[in-house]
């Protein structure tokens, strides 16, 4: 291939880069070759510098990195509706944990995945990081689909349809790890539950091998009240306090929800670079709490935002969740500028990347990373008139219109149309599983 030659050139009307700055360039094109981003430049400049076997003009789109879902339980869309409007600890013990037991398996997790692949290829998801059981289905199902993944293997104290218990799960881990780990576009963790699930025999295990296998570990953590008061009332330690003491907060750790913080362990997530995944509709939904997200970015602390599953959101729409984050920092610190719209849509890409270890291939749009692309169609009356479109896309948009999605250089969305997944079968396929779940409950 000579030295102009490229895959893939998309001029577009605004780019939002992400990284180095935050500017948004009018009239730039990106440059493709194989799976990586070799130039961002004018679109004049790139008409005269470059030639591509393909070359796409979105002159009404926003081109922007992929969004990075940094806490999904994809499988979980098969759930979707299943139990709304409780709190968390009824909505997992009464319904979610008893469904679980009765439904999970190999091929419930493959379809589930499948469904849930698909409806955020078409809200502008490029990787997700998932925390469910049967993780070899979860790759399957995402290297059918074209998305990346981080996937996250369960670990619990007690049995479920995957495991009976910690040996056994870490076990199953291990073997996924050697399995999956040398995928391009998937990556392994460990994905201890909770405080409340996990002991310490366990969760020091998981932190050994984490660390020998270099891999992320994500867990959910100060989900609500209950969890810490329950905690102190049990061994007289906040969770954090106890994840602390095992030496977990690291950089490798991705807290999941973090909300009740203290002011005192804000600054520990701080000093040692553990990652915060902000769920604010999940949070919402399941009336958990608020996690304190101008204190946190002002301690410097990172923070990726994620969906949660279907059950507890109930969508897998990035582009909402930016929205509700934005509103909802603003209204927590009583501050108008708490989050400002690129800060959002730095903390949907580059946060989710740097908190899985993986800022260095996806997250921005420059030269050298993964060719993780998503358009989005801002030439809609609902979006209309621009004068930021990063302001309009966080605050006005809707995931209907993501119009193109790229991941790895390869098309997964065209003007709306998937095309690695076949729509019409995977609503079938959900169909049949709900009157299955529906029917046996009645
Ligand atoms: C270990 S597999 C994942 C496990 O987590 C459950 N789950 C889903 N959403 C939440 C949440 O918000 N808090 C706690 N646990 C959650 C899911 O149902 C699986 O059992
Ligand atoms: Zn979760």
């Amino acid at each position: 291939m000579s030295d102009n030659q490229a895959d893939l050139i998309l001029h577009a009307r605004w780019v939002a880069p992400v990284a180095p700055d935050t500017t948004v360039l009018e009239q730039h094109a990106v440059v493709v070759r194989g799976d990586t981003i070799v130039d961002l430049l004018p679109s004049a400049l790139a008409d005269q510098q470059w030639q591509a076997t393909e070359v796409r003009r979105l002159d009404r789109h926003l081109l922007i990195p992929g969004l990075v879902n940094a806490h999904t339980h994809a499988a979980m869309n098969l759930f979707r509706g299943l139990a709304d409007d409780l709190p968390l600890m009824t909505w997992l013990e009464k319904h979610i944990w008893p469904a679980e037991g009765r439904w999970v398996s190999d091929p419930f997790v493959y379809e589930g995945t499948r469904l849930a692949a698909a409806e955020m290829i078409r809200a502008g998801t490029t990787c997700f990081a998932d925390m469910y059981f049967f993780p070899d289905a979860v790759a399957r199902a995402t290297l059918e689909s074209g998305l990346r993944a981080a996937i996250f293997c369960p670990l619990m104290d007690f049995p479920t349809p995957m495991g009976s218990g910690p040996e056994d799960y870490l076990r199953l881990a291990t073997d996924a790890v050697d399995q999956w780990r040398h995928e391009p576009r998937l990556s392994l963790g460990f994905g201890p539950h909770a405080p409340y699930t996990v002991s310490d025999g366990p969760l020091e295990q998981a932190l050994t091998l984490a660390e020998e296998l270099d891999l992320q570990i994500m867990m959910h953590v100060h989900e609500t009240a209950g969890e810490i008061q329950q905690a102190v009332e049990h061994n007289g330690d906040r969770p954090l306090a106890r994840l602390r003491r095992l030496g977990l907060l690291t950089p490798r750790l991705m807290a999941v929800h973090m909300t009740q913080l203290l002011d005192e362990e804000i600054q520990w997530l701080a000093e040692t670079g553990t990652h915060v995944v902000h769920c604010p509709e999940s949070n919402l939904k399941l009336a958990s709490g608020f996690s304190p997200l101008y204190k946190l970015r002002q301690a410097g602390v990172n923070v990726a935002l994620g969906t949660d599953g279907a059950a507890s959101n109930n969508d897998l729409d990035m582009i909402g969740e930016m929205r509700s984050a934005a509103l909802l920092a603003k209204g927590v610190s009583l501050r108008a500028d708490a989050l400002p719209a690129a800060e959002i849509l730095e903390m949907a890409t580059l946060g989710g990347a740097r908190a899985l270890g993986q800022d260095s291939r996806i997250g921005s749009l420059e030269a050298g990373k993964q060719a993780d692309l998503v358009a989005v169609d801002l030439a809609r009356l609902e979006t209309q008139p621009v004068y930021d479109p990063v302001a309009q896309l966080v605050y006005a948009a809707s995931r209907d219109q993501v119009t193109d999605v790229w991941v790895a250089g390869r098309a997964l969305l065209k003007e709306r149309n998937l095309l690695t997944l076949n729509e019409a079968q995977l609503v079938h396929n959900a169909q049949q599983w709900q009157r299955k779940i529906a029917g046996e409950s009645q």
